[in-house]
């Protein structure tokens, strides 16, 4: 080709390059009229993603920021407070005020109760709730007053002679050392004078399993103050018998907070303590899945509702 013709057809007249241009031109025109995906489709998609992120990100936040593992079945606590303002309850009360709390709030201990006394303990609980348990999904064993759950009643072990053989003097023995170490913790953590204080009942085994309820006995799980639930308690404990997340799941223990919940996972010898009054609302999670075992013992700064020794009467 020679040079001219070259030249020609570079040439902005050239008819067959400017109608090339043009070709070119109209289907730029044409792709920005129908691209594949519309940028308005594409927007959409990316703001969906973005909201369906963000609701994924802040449910998962939302359970963060509101809820804390106060103690894991994970770690050993030796010792572990929370301290909360002491609710009004105990205002009426003023006749009490050498027992009743100086300081609310919780502790954990896993290393007061030895492994030897939780497992001699759990030993004592199932060997109770072998004679009996509850048609629902909690069961409880009573060593004071003998209430032993039985389909959708109650026994009383000690009435019964098909029982009377049930406990050994040992098992007593035990409960009242762990009772009486607990009782001395609670008056120092919580500055109760020890002479002025009791225990009181119920102090009571649980079972629970994830059998639907059957009675209101059964339903464990609703939020509560101990303090309205049971008229005498000031001070209560409970001494876990069985593992979160091993021999059971679900059945967290939780104390309901203004901004931020504390969970308690049960743990064998793990050892929680509070005031009983409504600066400690709390409920138990449903057990999903195998046996939560547990032992409450409680406290009174009422010498009126003080019990006993348990044991046979
Ligand atoms: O078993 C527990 O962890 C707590 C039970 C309880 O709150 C209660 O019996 O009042
Ligand atoms: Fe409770």
């Amino acid at each position: 080709m020679s040079t001219a013709v070259r030249r020609k057809r570079n040439s902005p007249n050239n008819p067959v390059k400017k109608e090339k241009e043009d070709s070119i031109l109209s289907k730029k025109k044409n792709d920005v009229k129908e691209p594949l995906v519309s940028w308005r489709k594409l927007l959409g998609r990316f703001l969906f993603t973005v909201l369906i992120l963000g609701v994924i990100f802040f449910s998962t936040m939302h359970k963060s920021v509101n809820e804390i593992i106060f103690a894991s079945q994970r770690e050993t606590i030796d010792r572990r407070s929370h301290r909360v303002n002491c609710s009004p309850d105990y205002d009426k009360e003023k006749h009490l005020a050498s027992c009743l709390p100086k300081i609310c709030g919780r502790v954990v201990t896993d290393t007061l109760i030895t492994p030897e006394e939780a497992q001699q303990l759990l030993k004592l609980a199932k060997k109770g709730f072998s004679y009996g348990e509850s048609d629902g999904g909690a069961s409880i064993l009573d060593l004071y007053s003998g209430a032993l759950s039985m389909g959708r009643k109650f026994v009383n072990i000690y009435k019964n002679p098909e029982y009377a053989n049930m406990f050994t003097e040992d098992d007593f023995k035990v409960y009242r050392n762990v009772k009486t170490k607990i009782q001395s913790t609670i008056s120092m953590e919580f500055g109760a004078m020890p002479n002025d204080l009791y225990p009181t009942q119920p102090t009571f085994f649980s079972r629970i399993t994830s059998k639907a309820a059957k009675t209101i006995h059964d339903e464990y799980w609703h939020p509560h103050v101990d303090k309205e639930t049971y008229e005498s308690f000031h001070y209560t404990s409970l001494l876990y018998l069985s593992n979160y997340g091993v021999t059971f799941s679900g059945g967290q223990f939780v104390f309901i907070d203004k901004n931020i919940n504390a969970t308690i996972e049960p743990k064998l010898g793990r050892l929680s303590m509070f005031t009983s009054g409504s600066e400690n609302l709390h409920y138990v999670e449903k057990v999903v899945s195998g046996e939560r075992f547990a032992l409450t013992i409680s406290f009174t700064c009422d010498k009126k509702f003080a019990i006993k020794q348990i044991g046979p009467k």
